[in-house]
């Protein structure tokens, strides 16, 4: 059975072509820098050795439209594609952002859930829109296959009232569902299960706090496999400092914007989710041009990544406290796993809550597979885990279709 993931971040469009038997990648890819001047679209396609063969192209992508577009032409490209024609696809498993409290578990697409992932645009606007406009590109284009949504609030679920609920009066709970979802469970429970896997943990009592940081950014506290706490909130704004978003803000800020300069309330909206976090600071949201103009000695970046870091560090220690300690914190997604330097400013200076980096190892990590980039003497162990949504994705994919 072939199963096809389709995983659109905010800047991004990443895809895996499952065989299932086997899980068998046939290929993989990412679309970048979407709505950015220039796009990228890395695409491979694995022989049965598992050999790669690398398509790069550089075009403008201004919509996740265009993006898959493009995809679908590579995967059916008549000389390099591995599919002769859209029906060879059984399934497609799409990551949707936010379920609300409608979802908990993966869900096979019908009419009223695409009606209800409708209804969490306002809550996702940066990624709802793009997840069900995949959903419905992916309909007609691959009409035989099963659609599937799984969720990124699902691992969320397990949090305790004390975790979930805002101090804001309780039917804005009851009736309303004012209450933190959390985001990027799939590569939270991804990478929390790998860690405790990793650890020989799994079945005993295990402590990890995983650190997304891809464009969007958030952190878990997981006991025993099971999340406790999350930064994401309501929606995907709030928490750490991110590429366009601005992260925790006091919301007296919101009814200054409003009340006193005059900003519309949609204005303030696109404000905080696009126009703030690294691109408000700095004037650029993608990370790799932001280090480099830091590496450059640039003021702004300089700050920028300051904040960024020191962010993370304060949560780090709000979760050791809610954890009571941790074995293992795990950094992942596109910067986490890539960018040392944020790495060592956000986990140094933390030896008295019993976390130390190794320098060396840290600089020289490209990782590929988990690695330990802790000192001898560190008591808690620091990973880089790379996440694969879209391996997760298409095992629910394939449990939920049977
Ligand atoms: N080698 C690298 N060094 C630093 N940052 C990187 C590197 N590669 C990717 N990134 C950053 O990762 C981020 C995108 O991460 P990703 O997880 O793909 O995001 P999303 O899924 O939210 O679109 C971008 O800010 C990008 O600059
Ligand atoms: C929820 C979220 O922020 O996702 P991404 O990091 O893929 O934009
Ligand atoms: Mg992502």
């Amino acid at each position: 059975m072939k199963i096809l993931v389709i995983n659109a971040g905010s800047s991004s469009l990443k895809y895996q072509l499952f065989e299932m038997e086997g899980t068998v990648v046939l290929c993989s890819g990412i679309v970048e820098r979407i709505g950015l001047e220039s796009g990228i679209i890395t695409h491979k396609t694995f022989d049965a050795e598992g050999n790669a063969t690398k398509v790069k192209k550089e075009l403008p992508i201004p919509n996740h439209n265009v993006g898959l577009t493009e995809v679908v032409a590579l995967l059916t490209d008549g000389e390099n594609g591995v599919i002769q024609n859209t029906d060879d696809i059984q399934a497609v498993g799409h990551r949707v952002v936010h379920g609300g409290e409608f979802f908990n578990k993966p869900t096979v697409i019908t009419t009223e859930v695409k009606e209800k992932i409708r209804e969490c645009f306002q809550l996702a606007p940066l990624h709802n829109p793009a997840n069900l406009q995949g959903i419905e590109d992916c309909t007609n284009i691959f009409a035989k296959a099963t659609q599937v949504a799984v969720f990124d609030t699902a691992f969320h679920q397990t949090m305790p009232s004390k975790s979930y609920r805002y101090a804001v009066p309780a039917e804005l709970y009851e009736k309303n569902g004012v209450r933190v979802y959390g985001m990027h469970g799939t590569s939270h429970k991804y990478v929390s299960e790998t860690a405790i896997d990793y650890l020989g943990l799994k079945g005993k009592n295990s402590k990890v706090i995983t650190i997304h940081l891809g464009n969007g950014c958030s952190m878990s506290a997981v006991r025993n496999g099971e999340c406790i706490d999350t930064s994401m909130g309501f929606s995907p704004l709030d928490g750490l400092m991110m590429g366009t978003r601005s992260g925790d803000i006091d919301p007296a800020v919101v009814f200054y914007l409003i009340d006193k300069l005059g900003m519309k309330s949609d204005d303030v909206y696109d404000l905080l989710n696009k126009k703030s976090g690294m691109l408000g600071i700095t004037g650029d949201s993608d990370m790799r041009d932001i280090e480099a103009r830091f590496n450059a000695g640039d003021e702004a970046a300089i700050l920028g990544l300051h904040m960024y870091t020191y962010r993370i560090k304060k949560y780090i220690g709000a979760y050791l406290a809610a954890l009571n300690g941790a074995d293992a914190i795990v950094f992942t997604a596109g910067v986490g796993e890539n960018d040392h330097g944020v790495r060592l400013l956000a986990a140094n200076d933390l030896e008295h809550l019993g976390i130390a980096v190794d320098v060396a190892k840290n600089d020289k990590l490209r990782a590929s597979d988990i690695e330990e980039i802790q000192t001898a003497d560190s008591k808690i162990k620091v990973l880089v885990v790379p996440t694969n949504e879209e391996l997760e994705i298409a095992l629910l994919t394939q449990k939920i279709i049977g």
